[in-house]
């Protein structure tokens, strides 16, 4: 129970509701006990005037009246009370289901570019969902079915030890067993149902893969495997699924075996006390039944609570694990102060935590407002890792990286991250219209400067060529842009940003050279007081910087401007004159 300790301030929280909830399942449980003492009265006085013959007629049937009438309405008042505590307890196990997730989002959010490549998506995505939904059970449905549980023992076993001590004794001793039993089947179902679980998941992962990647597929004529591997899985799937429903049929019939013993205990053994007199009445025997059914399904909860309670500790332990997770990259409690856009890389080195690769090693350069740095390089040289240190995504492993002369690290996350505006190597879109995505960059912008920002990219002829234009949706129901298309409109949405710093990854690969040179331009004419670092694989992009980076294995080989770059023997003047020869031959 160490680890739920964490939900007890969501118990604190809706303290108030709770202890209503406790109250009304008391008061629920207590109506259920009218039942059994009024059924007893009236076979009691059936019983009597069947005996004795002496009492009259109309005064027994107007006491089985007046009984009837107070069953059915104790009964009405027990339905009331269980609907309202429903209501209480298990609305409250919603609001803190709510409430973890929103806490775990937020974790989320908080958490390093690393945390994520850490851990895989489909385990953050079921530790919000399955771990906080077992949770959830143990905040709502264990809590009442325990509360019911303890109302009932504490109210009918003194009543059943008071009226009849004997068969009293009788009636409760399979009792237990039959929590043990059904403890032991909840550990099976949960075991079972857990790897149903995992199963479902590999199905869904194989599924989506297979959807996503069907031209792939279809073009190498492999529906033949893929079909291959997806009956092995789906019959793997029948398998545990089938062993699940097996141990589930077990449950309900083997509830009704013990009810069955206990009630045939009752009607024995108080057959024999009656016989010798030791019982008053064949009442006592049939109270004695209804307590037995009154008792079964609370007794078995007790089991099915247990393992409840054991699967919510394992959930809430996966989920503290993420909650006390420090966010690598922490945001110093510096005031927000507007940034210029000065950048310097100070003998900076940066190896990755997870693959150990050092991606750049020793590397200074700086770079002005107004300036514009691009960077050539190799794949894999270690240029996307200069934007990402840039950006704050990792702080460096040796060195120094200043923003307008502060280090980056004292610099407010924030603002930082407000300042610029990164166009990613391979441009990510949501499931929007094609405005929003613009938009996402600046969430006020009106129609006007959506329209703006595509022009500058030179997207918006395209986009006005679509029916739907700006409202167009992308995504999994919508259209499909063209790669180049993609990175125009990622393009647009730094731009709508007005940011202090462009970050440019390798981002108009997918575009001609003229389309390239005409956003290139509109970014002079617009940027000139915006600091530009560019990343790319063609001198195009490059030729017009105010620096040239040209980096190799993660370390600076040359530098300078186009003019200087080309006239000195290397990677740069090789690229130059292997792309000048393509578009001569071109
Ligand atoms: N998130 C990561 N985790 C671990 N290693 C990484 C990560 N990102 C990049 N690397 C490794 O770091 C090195 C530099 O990668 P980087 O993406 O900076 O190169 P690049 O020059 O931008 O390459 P490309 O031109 O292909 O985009 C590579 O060897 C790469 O495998």
């Amino acid at each position: 129970m160490k680890e739920l300790r964490y939900i007890n301030k969501f118990f604190k929280k809706y303290r108030w509701k709770l202890l209503i909830g406790v109250i009304i399942t008391i008061i629920a449980r207590v109506f259920s006990l009218v039942m059994p003492e009024y059924v007893q009265y009236s076979v009691d006085a059936i019983e009597s005037y069947l005996l004795n013959n002496t009492q009259d007629l109309d005064a027994v049937k107007a006491t089985l009246l007046k009984n009837i009438l107070i069953i059915i309405g104790s009964a009405a008042l027990s339905a009331l009370f269980t609907f309202l505590m429903r209501q209480t307890i298990i609305n409250v196990s919603r609001y803190i289901e709510f409430d973890m997730k929103n806490e775990v989002f937020d974790q989320y959010e908080k958490l390093s570019l690393g945390f994520y490549k850490k851990n895989r998506t489909g385990d953050l995505m079921n530790r919000i969902s399955e771990d906080v939904g077992k949770v959830r059970m143990y905040g709502g449905p264990a809590l009442m079915y325990s509360i019911q549980t303890l109302t009932l023992f504490a109210c009918v076993i003194p009543l059943m030890f008071y009226t009849a001590p004997k068969l009293a004794l009788y009636t409760l001793i399979p009792l237990p067993f039959l929590s043990v039993l059904i403890y032991r089947i909840s550990r099976i179902i949960h075991v079972r149902s857990t790897k149903v679980q995992e199963f479902l998941s590999e199905l869904s992962t194989f599924t989506q893969e297979t959807f996503s990647g069907v031209s792939v597929i279809k073009a190498y004529g492999i529906e033949g495997r893929i079909n291959g591997e997806w009956n092995t899985l789906a019959n793997k799937g029948k398998d545990t699924s089938m062993s699940l429903a097996k141990v589930n049929a077990w449950f309900f019939p083997l509830m009704i075996l013990l009810i069955g013993i206990s009630n045939l205990f009752v009607i024995y053994i108080g057959g024999i006390q009656y016989i010798n007199g030791e019982i008053a009445t064949t009442g006592v025997i049939l109270k004695f039944i209804i307590y037995v059914n009154m008792l079964t399904w609370p007794v078995a909860t007790v089991g099915w609570v247990t393992s409840i309670v054991q699967m919510a500790e394992a959930s809430q332990k996966r989920i503290n694990e993420f909650l006390q997770e420090e966010p690598e990259i922490s945001n110093p409690e510096t005031p927000a102060v507007d940034i210029e856009g000065h950048i310097e890389f100070r003998n900076v080195s940066f190896t990755y935590d997870d693959t150990n690769i050092t991606a750049l090693k020793n590397v200074s350069f700086s770079v002005d407002p107004g300036e514009t740095l691009a960077v050539i390089g190799k794949t894999g040289a270690g240029k996307s890792t200069i934007l990402e240190l840039v950006a704050r995504l990792y702080d460096p492993t040796q060195g120094d990286i200043l923003i307008d002369g502060h280090p980056i690290q004292e610099v407010n996350l924030d603002t930082l991250r407000e300042s610029i505006g990164t166009v990613p190597q391979d441009a990510f879109l949501f499931s929007d219209t094609i405005g929003n995505n613009i938009r996402f960059g600046k969430a006020d912008a009106s129609e006007q400067e959506v329209v703006e920002a595509a022009k500058m990219a030179a997207v918006h002829n395209n986009i006005a060529e679509f029916t739907k234009g700006y409202n167009t949706v992308l995504g999994e129901r919508g259209i499909t842009l063209s790669g180049g298309q993609k990175q125009r409109v990622s393009i647009a949405r730094a731009l709508i940003k007005n940011p202090k710093i462009y970050l440019f990854d390798d981002c108009l690969s997918a575009v001609d050279t003229e389309t390239e040179e005409e956003i290139l331009g509109n970014l002079k004419r617009v940027a000139n007081s915006v600091t530009t670092i560019i990343v790319s694989h063609r001198i195009s992009s490059a030729k017009n910087a105010d620096k040239i980076l040209v980096l190799d294995n993660g370390e600076i080989k040359q530098q300078g401007t186009h003019a200087q770059l080309i006239s000195e023997d290397g990677y740069y003047k090789e690229l130059y004159l292997s792309q000048l020869s393509e578009k001569e031959n071109f």
